[in-house]
């Protein structure tokens, strides 16, 4: 009887656990080989951003989760090939050489992996291709209208998915075992290090005041710190939903509890409005009628990149992007209001700059935001500018977080 090869393509799924689609592929074939191909800057983002590589810390965790997921690979006895250059490839390559018959790849919302999974159907015409929503919380046939009638604002899309979501994730739900709760280790790549994290941040009660704490502009105990591992699917949000319901079992529920699913439901939000609209995702004009894009105004993009503009909370929260390739929602929110309305340059220029910095880069998290920031994405409405001295005001009462973050010019 012949052999049946597989081959695991990794996205954004570079975990072991709570990963049907690859237990399915471990199960279906003879052989497993698997596959990851390292993002790079292309000339699209080269353009708009102004960076020719990504920023360290965005590389570092990419490197981090998949040496981490190359060993658990190992110990089952398959082998993970990288692709340094984000191309189809080494792909086809190995499909080629191995006799792949079966690619099991994840359902992806980004435009450019898109592309490359449809030239690999594309060029082989018979390898079957399983594909599933493996990053997500609901397939794209639990949602409760076809994608094309997805919702055109969150608040809409939320009402009708939380029954469903209700049905899918019950309050009873309490999977997860996980053993001893280490100290954090601060943003390492990595399945263990997305697991211990997640379980230690539920040992504390920090959950019970997220709602409170969330806008902070930082603090271990403002907001979970769940987003690196989940941009790269290091955990999957299914294991954070099991686990919070497991943390209001032992503590109980509360608007705050309720308030982090709240915002994991923004993030399925962005990822079904990625799905549906595409390129228009990476459009200037975004869902609204065409619009005439800004000029390139360089010297000011680089003032806010170096956080040189005449706002410090703004120069604060880039000098903490840059120099750990993070930063709070809150943070964000000021930049991009910067960016758009104070410095009257393209967003896309600030969404592609983030892209390449931030190691929790989600591609539709990220530019879902930023297109609807710039009045131009879901919920359209032209007048979201944050009064930002007010928001120092409110956000950075004492100057700490200023201070902390300032350039050094700034500090003479
Ligand atoms: C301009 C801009 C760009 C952004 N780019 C990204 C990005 O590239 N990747 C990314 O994961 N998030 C992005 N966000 C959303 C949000 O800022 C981050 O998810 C959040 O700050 C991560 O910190 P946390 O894990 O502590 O979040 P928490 O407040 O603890 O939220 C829990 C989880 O919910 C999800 N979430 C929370 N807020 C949002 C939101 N507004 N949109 C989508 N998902 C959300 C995240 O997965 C997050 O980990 C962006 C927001 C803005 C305003």
């Amino acid at each position: 009887m012949q052999t049946t090869v597989g081959l695991y393509w990794f996205t954004n799924d570079l975990r072991r656990l709570n990963n049907s689609l690859f237990d399915r592929a471990l199960n279906e074939v003879d052989e497993l080989v698997a596959v990851y191909c390292l993002p790079h800057v292309t000339e699209f983002l080269a353009a708009f951003s102004g960076e020719h590589n990504l920023g360290t810390h965005r590389e570092r965790f990419i490197h981090q989760s998949v040496e981490d997921l190359s060993e658990s690979l190992a110990a089952l006895g398959v082998e993970l090939n990288i692709a340094e250059q984000g191309t189809t490839e080494t792909v086809a390559e190995i499909i080629e050489q191995r006799g792949v018959s079966h690619l099991y790849v994840s359902e992806v919302a980004g435009f450019d992996e898109t592309v490359m999974i449809n030239a690999i159907k594309q060029k082989f015409p018979t390898l079957e291709v399983i594909q599933s929503d493996n990053t997500t919380l609901f397939h794209l046939d639990q949602l409760p209208f076809p994608l094309d009638e997805l919702p055109a604002t969150f608040t809409q899309f939320r009402k009708q998915v939380e029954p469903i979501f209700e049905h899918l994730y019950p309050s009873q739900d309490a999977l997860y075992r996980l053993g001893e709760i280490a100290t954090p280790t601060g943003f390492i790549g990595g399945e263990r290090a997305a697991i211990q994290h997640a379980a230690w941040y539920f040992s504390r009660p920090f959950a019970s005041s997220y709602k409170e704490t969330r806008n902070h502009l930082e603090g271990e105990s403002s907001s979970t710190h769940f987003s690196p591992w989940l941009a790269l699917g290091c955990i999957s949000p299914a294991q954070i939903v099991a686990l919070l319901r497991q943390y209001e079992q032992r503590n109980g529920a509360n608007q705050s509890t309720y308030w982090i699913i709240f915002e994991l439901l923004w993030r399925e939000y962005f990822y079904w409005y990625g799905r549906k609209h595409q390129q228009r995702v990476f459009y200037f004009s975004g869902l609204t009628p065409k619009q005439a894009s800004k000029p390139f105004d360089d010297e000011a993009f680089q003032r806010w990149v170096k956080g040189e503009t005449d706002f410090a909370i703004v120069n604060a929260c880039m000098n903490q992007l840059k120099e750990t390739g993070f930063m709070s929602n809150r943070g964000r929110q000021l930049v991009a209001s910067c960016l758009i309305h104070e410095l009257g340059l393209d967003w896309r220029r600030g969404a592609a700059y983030f892209e390449t910095q931030l190691i929790d880069y989600d591609v539709t998290s990220n530019w879902g935001n930023w297109q609807y920031l710039a009045g131009v994405g879901a919920d359209p409405n032209p007048s979201r500018r944050f009064n930002l001295a007010k928001q120092a005001e409110l956000y950075d009462p004492d100057s700490s977080f200023t201070r902390r973050w300032q350039t050094t010019a700034e500090k003479q």
